[in-house]
């Protein structure tokens, strides 16, 4: 009688709020099927007393909790953790999370990316100096530190000049591009790769510019529930926008993936309406709200499966549920 197939153990440590948000019961339930146990770890507890675990998933910070994924790295080497801390400190700086975008080596050719001007300010003395008089108005002013606190969302738009005086560094300022309302969301997780279409700050006219009053202060517009323009004019903006190629998102994706070492992320994606084929890169997130992609419990679980069978499958040469570039 064939024996039972061999099961897997993914062990999780994430954050109570993103364990509802992620870990659903339909999650559990597939990859169960697909034959892998998804187990949280108690982070009460040492990691080093849990498991035996064939592949540990977080989204947890602070030195206690990489030192214990260190220990369990050296104490069990061929289990993947996704992802490795190291990897991850790099998307908590928002200079350096952008920089890996321009180094990327992908031939641009009907479309083009990059990034918006910005440059990162350390102190008040920065904000009235030359330097910034290089960037073009209107500004976003984004915090330096991109750690998952509700601070390192808060941004402000800024129309007037003398209005940057009242920021507080460190911050990250950025040549706000209008881009028609609407952002890309590209989803990575592993060999997948998904662009969703989701809300963003309208344009910003040049009579606005001259017109408004301060600045305007908003956090994580593309996640709100509330419209940012009128309810029609926004669906139409929505539902017209044109997703960039595939093609085009997947190279960076892959590109992305290669650089960093990650393979849990999405970046945000806006289209220069001056140039209808660039395109800049404006927000990588480390481990974002996957539950929201359509169909992501097949997607997360070929994701796990491919994981717990890497060893074989890099032996026998490659991923066994081919996974589909799709978009939304
Ligand atoms: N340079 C820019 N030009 C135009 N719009 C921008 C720019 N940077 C940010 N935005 C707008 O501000 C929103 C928030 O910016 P960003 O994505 O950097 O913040 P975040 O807090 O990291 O968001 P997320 O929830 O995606 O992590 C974007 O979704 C977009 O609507
Ligand atoms: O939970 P949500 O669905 O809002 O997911 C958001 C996620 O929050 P969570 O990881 O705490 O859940 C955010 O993480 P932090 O930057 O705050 O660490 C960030 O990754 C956003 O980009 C995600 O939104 P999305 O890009 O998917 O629209
Ligand atoms: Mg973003
Ligand atoms: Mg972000």
């Amino acid at each position: 009688m064939a024996e039972n197939p061999r099961r897997f153990t993914v062990g999780y440590a994430l954050a109570p709020k993103k364990q509802k948000s992620f870990i659903q019961p339909s999650l559990v339930d597939l990859s169960r099927k697909r034959g892998i146990d998804l187990v949280p770890i108690d982070t009460t507890r040492p990691l080093a007393e849990q498991g035996p675990f064939d592949c540990v998933l977080h989204k947890l910070y602070g030195e206690d909790w990489k030192a214990q994924l260190d220990g369990f790295a050296t104490k069990n080497p061929g289990v993947p953790i996704v992802d490795p801390p190291l990897a991850i400190t790099r998307l908590h700086n928002r200079i350096s999370m952008l920089q890996v975008v321009s180094e990327l080596k992908i031939p641009q050719q009907r479309e083009t990316f990059g990034i918006p001007s910005q440059l990162v300010v350390y102190d008040s003395g920065t904000l009235n100096s030359s330097v910034v008089e290089a960037l073009r108005l209107p500004i976003i002013a984004k915090p330096l530190v991109a750690d998952g606190s509700a601070k390192s969302h808060k941004m402000s738009l800024v129309f007037h000049r003398d209005d940057l005086l009242k920021l507080k560094p460190p911050l990250v300022l950025q040549e706000f591009v209008n881009h028609g309302g609407v952002i890309f969301k590209v989803y990575v997780v592993g060999d997948y790769v998904q662009c969703v279409k989701r809300k963003s700050l309208p344009d910003v006219t040049e009579e606005e510019l001259e017109g408004s009053e301060g600045s305007v202060t908003f956090s994580q517009v593309s996640n709100m529930t509330t419209q940012v323009s009128s309810k029609a004019e926004y669906y139409m903006q929505l539902d017209e926008a044109e997703l960039p190629p595939l093609s085009f998102v997947t190279e960076i994706a892959r590109g992305l993936r290669r650089a960093m070492g990650l393979r849990l992320f999405n970046f945000d994606v806006i289209r220069d309406v001056k140039v209808g084929t660039h395109y800049l890169v404006i927000d990588i997130n480390y481990f974002p709200g996957f539950a929201k992609m359509p169909s992501y419990e097949g997607v997360l679980t070929d994701f796990f499966w491919n994981i717990v069978h890497e060893k074989e499958l890099k032996e026998a040469g490659g991923s066994a549920t081919g996974n589909d570039d799709k978009e939304e």
